[in-house]
């Protein structure tokens, strides 16, 4: 059974989509000089920034962000997530799109997210996704990785919707992919439970690139870019500076954790 390593990727991301994707490239390199297999960017790699700029540069940043994930992974010989990017969806509009490429540039699978972070936050800071981002029109999808697993795809405020990825781990998904820009503010109290809890009740590996540190005006994101095993532990969790979070993916172990621990077959049929 496939045993390899897996990184997360964490980054700052600013406005300016040439330095953003200089410093993504140089964290899948160094990646994939320590002997990843499978690495992930976080939502938004290409581009954090205001809402106007963002649609003003989203057909640019569509193509370019397509393009450059298949260099990557074919220059870097990984399998790589690109975890957010706009992609024009009529007037006004984009869509936060995920894609997977394999390591031949193969597109393998491509997500839009369906949750749309519409939230007041105590702090004062107000989010309104679904202002500028449709959502998309389809639940996302689990592909089969070849030499590797079943990955599943879905971004940040996903998260928070723990049906999505029972859909996931029913379709097979070994490993929940969570790329994330989450905010400080919620990070602190919500970001690692969340993703412990999805590890653990889907027995899966969860794989989490982040966004980490002051972006444009107040955004402040939480960081903590982390790698969790199918029991919940911790195997790796990239701090608060940009750099990666990386561990070893074994699905021997998976494979044990699930007949100790085999909660997902006792699922009550009256539930789903
Ligand atoms: O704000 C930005 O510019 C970048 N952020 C994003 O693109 C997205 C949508 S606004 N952020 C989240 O989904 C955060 C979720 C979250 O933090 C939670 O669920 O608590």
């Amino acid at each position: 059974m496939s045993s390899f390593l897996a990184a997360a990727l964490q980054l700052t991301s600013t406005p300016d989509p040439d330095a953003n994707f200089a410093a993504a490239e140089e964290l899948i390199e160094l990646a994939a000089r320590r002997g990843a297999d499978l690495v992930g960017l976080p939502e938004n790699f290409a581009f954090m920034g205001d809402d106007a700029r963002r649609l003003e540069l989203a057909p640019l940043l569509a193509e370019r962000c397509s393009r450059f994930l298949v260099t990557m992974a074919r220059r870097y010989q990984v399998t790589l997530l690109g975890g957010g990017f706009p992609v024009p969806a009529g007037e006004g509009q984009t869509f936060n799109r995920a894609e997977l490429v394999g390591r031949e540039g193969q597109l393998l699978a491509r997500y839009d997210k369906i949750h749309l972070f519409d939230v007041d936050l105590p702090d004062g800071i107000t989010y309104r996704e679904s202002a500028t981002v449709q959502p998309g029109h389809e639940p996302p999808p689990v592909v089969d990785v070849p030499g590797l697993c079943r990955v599943g795809l879905s971004i940040c405020y996903d998260v928070r919707f723990p049906e999505l990825y029972r859909q996931l781990a029913g379709s097979g998904a070994q490993l929940l992919m969570i790329p994330a820009a989450f905010t400080a503010y919620t990070g602190k109290d919500h970001w690692q439970v969340l993703l412990q809890a999805r590890a653990i009740e889907n027995t899966a590996y969860v794989l989490a690139p982040a966004q980490t540190g002051l972006h444009y005006g107040r955004r402040q994101t939480h960081g903590h870019a982390l790698v969790i095993d199918p029991w919940g532990t911790v195997m790796a969790d990239a701090g608060v500076e940009p750099g990666l979070a990386m561990a070893p993916v074994d699905m021997a172990h998976e494979a044990r954790v699930r007949a100790q621990m085999p909660s997902l077959q006792h699922r009550h049929p009256a539930l789903f």
